[in-house]
């Protein structure tokens, strides 16, 4: 079976040639000001240029307005929104009238209610993404490094398209994907050095632990 890896909250040309050398399906850039992997969407858009025909580029938003998502479309180009907020069902509708962009909602994850709130965006985002909470305290929607029991996703359809995102690391990727067996994952802080800055050997160890967890081996 085939399996989406996103690596997020990229900044510069040398990360993202590591991940997409390394095989990443998307890479995503992140337009939230508080987070230290903020990029302008102008330099979103030259990093997206070096990805195309490569990976999916992925613009990760806010509760971002249509001012901002204007400029956001127009700059980077992406080939998908990331709806990161408090965005509504209406709003992901909206969105995605607005740019014919498909919508990826993120939702974050403690308990098995938490998955119930996908119902009123399921024939609306045209994908899911199940993050973590935020610990107390945070600036950041997302990004924390903290990942929530994976287990809850086996209560999913089985036909729902989505990424499993919050704290993964090379160290806990394959149990992350024996657990829960998601079409896809999504990872930020787990190849950073320092918040907001992504080491090149975190992400090839990544790609090395994703590779051997699939062919069953250790990395
Ligand atoms: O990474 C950020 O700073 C960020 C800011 C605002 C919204 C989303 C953000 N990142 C997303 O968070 C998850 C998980 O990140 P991590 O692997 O736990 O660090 C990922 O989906 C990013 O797209």
């Amino acid at each position: 079976m085939s399996l989406d890896i996103k690596i997020c909250g990229l900044k510069t040309l040398e990360t993202l040639a590591v991940a997409l050398d390394g095989g990443a399906s998307h890479v995503g850039f992140i337009f939230f000001a508080k987070s230290p992997r903020y990029v302008e969407p102008d330099l979103a858009g030259r990093l997206r240029e070096a990805a195309r025909g490569r990976a999916k580029a992925v613009a990760v938003v806010v509760n971002a307005d249509d001012a901002f998502l204007d400029r956001i479309v127009s700059e980077t180009k992406p080939d998908m929104l990331q709806l990161h907020g408090r965005e509504t069902p209406e709003r992901v509708a909206e969105v995605k009238a607005r740019y014919g962009l498909p919508a990826m909602k993120a939702f974050s994850v403690s308990e098995s209610a938490d998955l119930d709130r996908i119902a009123p965006y399921r024939g609306i985002a045209d994908r899911f993404l199940f993050d973590a909470k935020p610990p107390k305290g945070s600036e950041l929607p997302g990004g924390n490094g903290v990942s929530f029991d994976w287990r809850l996703l086996r209560e999913l359809d089985p036909k729902l398209d989505y990424l499993l995102s919050g704290g993964l690391n090379a160290e806990n990727v394959g149990e992350a994907l024996a657990l829960a067996g998601p079409p896809g994952i999504d990872i930020s802080s787990g190849v950073e050095s320092a918040p907001g800055v992504k080491d090149v050997g975190l992400i090839d160890g990544f790609f090395r632990a994703v590779g051997a967890a699939r062919a069953g081996r250790a990395a």
